[in-house]
Parts: C-alpha cells; sequence; structure tokens
C-alpha cells in the first residue's frame, strides 16, 4: 500500500493499492447515513460497497458529463432531503471524474457542508479529480464554471477497480500523468517513452508508478495552494495544474461535451505548446515531446473547430482577468510560468498548426 498525505487545509491521506476499498468504514465512522454516488455502470459494485458500511444509501446518477449539471444536482439534494440527511451524515463519490467532481460539489453545498470521501474509480479519478477538493459542475456556457473548494477526509484509490476501464478511458487518463510529467515530474516522461504499452496495462508495474507519481505531484502542488490564489509573476501556485486545458476547457464546451476531457487537454497541452514556442518560449524540441508523448499513448493533438468560438469561450477561463487571457506555459520541463495577455495572432496562429 502506498498512502500519500496531503496537507492543505486539513490534512487526509491517499490510499492507493489493491483492496483500498476496504478502508471506507473507517472514513464515514460515526456518521449515521452515507450517500455513495454513483453512475449506471458501477450499480453492482457501489451496492457491494455500501453493505460495507452502516447506514449506507446508493444514489445513481447520469454517466460520466451528464451527471455533472444543474439538473442532476437538484435531483441529487431533493434525495438527500427525502432521505433526511443531516450534518452527521456524509457523501461518497465513487466513479469517475466527473461523479466525483458532482458528488464533492453536493457534499460542499448539503447543509453548507457535510463530510465527503472520494473513492475514484479511473486513473483520471485516481491522478487528478478526487484529490484536491476541486468540486463543481458544468453549465451550457462552460466547465466547471459553477463549484467549490471542499477537501474529502481521505481518498481510496483501489487499483484493482482499473481492471473493467475501457482502454480510451485509460489513455484519457494518462493525459493528465502525462501533464505531470512535462510540468514537474520528467521520470513521468521517461517511463512513458520507455513502456506506453505497459502505462496503458492495469495491473502492470509502470502504470502503478505513473498513478503513484501523477498523485504525489498533486498532491504537493495543492498542499502549497488549495485554493489556486498564489500565482505571481514565475512563481505558478495551483494554476499550474491548468496547463492545457485553456483550449482544452474550451475544446469541451465546442464538442457538446462528448470528448473525454482528457482528449481534449491533450489537444490542449499540445496548444500550449506551440503557443509558447511561438512566443519564443520554448524550442521546437519541446512542442514535439508533447506530439510524441501523446501519440505514443494514441491521444489526439488535432483539432477542428472554430477558432472564434474557441477564442470566445476562452474568456471565461478561471484564469482570465478582466478581458485579459492568462495562460500556464512553459519554457521547458518544469519550468512553468503565466503568459499574461498573449498576441492575438500567436494565439489563432498556434490554434492553426493543432488544427
Ligand atoms: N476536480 C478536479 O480537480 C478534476 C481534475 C481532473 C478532471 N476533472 C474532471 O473529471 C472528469 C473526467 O473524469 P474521468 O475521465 O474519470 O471521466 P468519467 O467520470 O466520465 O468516467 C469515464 C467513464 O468510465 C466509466 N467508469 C468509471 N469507473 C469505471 C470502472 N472502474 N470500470 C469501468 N468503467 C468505469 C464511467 O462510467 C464513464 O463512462 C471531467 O469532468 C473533468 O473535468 C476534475
Ligand atoms: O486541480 C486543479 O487545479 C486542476 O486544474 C486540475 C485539472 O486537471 C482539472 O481538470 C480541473 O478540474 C480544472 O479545474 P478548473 O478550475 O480549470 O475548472
Ligand atoms: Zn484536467
Amino acid at each position: 500500500m502506498t498512502i500519500v498525505e496531503v496537507n492543505a487545509e486539513r490534512p487526509y491521506r491517499v490510499d492507493i493499492s489493491s483492496g483500498a476499498l476496504e478502508g471506507l468504514p473507517e472514513l464515514v465512522n460515526g456518521c449515521d447515513r452515507v450517500a455513495v454516488l454513483h453512475p449506471p455502470t458501477l450499480t453492482e459494485q457501489a451496492t457491494r460497497l455500501g453493505e460495507t458500511v452502516p447506514g449506507a444509501v446508493t444514489i445513481e446518477v447520469p454517466d460520466a458529463e451528464s451527471g455533472k449539471t444543474s439538473e442532476v444536482l437538484v435531483s441529487v439534494w431533493d434525495r438527500l432531503a427525502e432521505l433526511g440527511f443531516t450534518r452527521s451524515d456524509a457523501v461518497v463519490g465513487f466513479g469517475g471524474g466527473a461523479t466525483t467532481d458532482l458528488a464533492g460539489f453536493v457534499a460542499a453545498t448539503w447543509l453548507r457542508g457535510v463530510r465527503y470521501v472520494s473513492v475514484p474509480t479511473t486513473v483520471l479519478g485516481m491522478v487528478d479529480a478526487a484529490v484536491g477538493g476541486k468540486t463543481g459542475i458544468n453549465i451550457p456556457a462552460g466547465k466547471n464554471l459553477v463549484g467549490a473548494f471542499h477537501e474529502p477526509v481521505g481518498v481510496l484509490c483501489d487499483l484493482d477497480m482499473l481492471a473493467t476501464l475501457a482502454a480510451d478511458e485509460i489513455r484519457a487518463g494518462l493525459a493528465e500523468v502525462v501533464k505531470c510529467g512535462f510540468i514537474a515530474d520528467p521520470e513521468i516522461t521517461r517511463l512513458i517513452a520507455g513502456d506506453p504499452d505497459g502505462a496503458m496495462t492495469p495491473g502492470h508495474p509502470v502504470q502503478a508508478e505513473l498513478i503513484t507519481r501523477g498523485i504525489r505531484v498533486k498532491a504537493e502542488v495543492v498542499s502549497g495552494d488549495l485554493r489556486e490564489a498564489t500565482s505571481s509573476g514565475s512563481r505558478v501556485g495551483r494554476e499550474l495544474l491548468n496547463y492545457g486545458h485553456t483550449l482544452g476547457h474550451a475544446i469541451e464546451r465546442a464538442e457538446g461535451f462528448t470528448w473525454r476531457h482528457g482528449e481534449a487537454i491533450s489537444v490542449g497541452m499540445v496548444y500550449a505548446a506551440e503557443l509558447a514556442a511561438e512566443l519564443g518560449w520554448c524550442d521546437r524540441d519541446f512542442v514535439d515531446l508533447h506530439r510524441s508523448q501523446l501519440t505514443a499513448l494514441g491521444l489526439p493533438t488535432r483539432h477542428e473547430g472554430s477558432w472564434e468560438e474557441l477564442r470566445a469561450t476562452m474568456a471565461l477561463d478561471k484564469k482570465t482577468r478582466g478581458s485579459t487571457l492568462r495562460f500556464v506555459l512553459l519554457r521547458g520541463a518544469g519550468q512553468p510560468e503565466i503568459c499574461v495577455g498573449p498576441d492575438e495572432d500567436a494565439l489563432a496562429r498556434s490554434y492553426e498548426r493543432v488544427r
């Protein structure tokens, strides 16, 4: 078993192991009722998980991004009201990042905040969404535009859960791991280049190592800047984790939330690298490294869309201040900087290079 500690506002542990689900009873100890939110794909597993804790109720929510909506949020609030949920109760998010984002937001908002446990069942959920307390939903205007910071009391990453995950979902999760390699841990980049098949295979030591390293990067960044408040000049705080997301989120919206998040940010990272090269911040070899890492995993590096629409959506990115776009760009691996108000022609030209 590997434990990663997160030391933000309220310290908690991320348990990465086969059989980590067994840790749930301890995390909800003392709660009268426990709502386990899960997607339809995990109904049986959620029922079994619920049987391990007294007072558990399973609540099925729509799959993937269709669960991250205001309508679903209201329906879960209504269900908690029916069940008489109080502040001595707990919410568990059991599923991929879409489900844990929704469940975390339910926990953040119900009675202004109840206990939350995150139980991610996808690579992406484990390495990213379940850790760090960002919760929320999408609205038609954009991705994650409504949400709250609400930390879990614990995160259980049961590696056995990944055995049933489709290859396309594993790949999409690895996009966030590639991101962690570029922003902070070059060993990740080496491991993926050396064994992309191992990276894709549940139970393979390379995949387990990548998941652990991704979680360590995330834990360290959010421990230093939970509320994404401390970027200034070349000191980049939690915004670092948003590498590739400025265009990535705009692609998700343009595609009606039908692209996987990891696929969209894969293109978004190549775009960010192209923009850095356009601005003279990095060399072409670094851009090529983005394409080769992502292509080795079978991730997309191109998008065909309307630049005007994507540019308009990016104006609502959370890093934007007033009408000024801000990007996380890299001068090289592990050398992030915030680029404030990049030249509009450079932005458009960089999109042409990923089109
Ligand atoms: N809060 C954060 O910090 C953060 C970080 C990164 C991403 N996110 C969000 O996470 C979401 C993407 O998460 P995701 O990639 O996990 O997608 P997802 O939650 O949509 O899950 C992907 C698919 O895998 C299925 N699935 C889940 N577990 C499974 C299992 N064990 N076996 C078989 N199928 C399984 C789901 O039913 C779904 O169809 C996006 O909404 C993104 O915005 C949030
Ligand atoms: O945890 C963070 O901070 C991140 O930026 C991680 C991202 O991978 C993740 O997709 C996050 O949900 C994006 O957050 P947002 O604030 O840009 O909506
Ligand atoms: Zn992401």
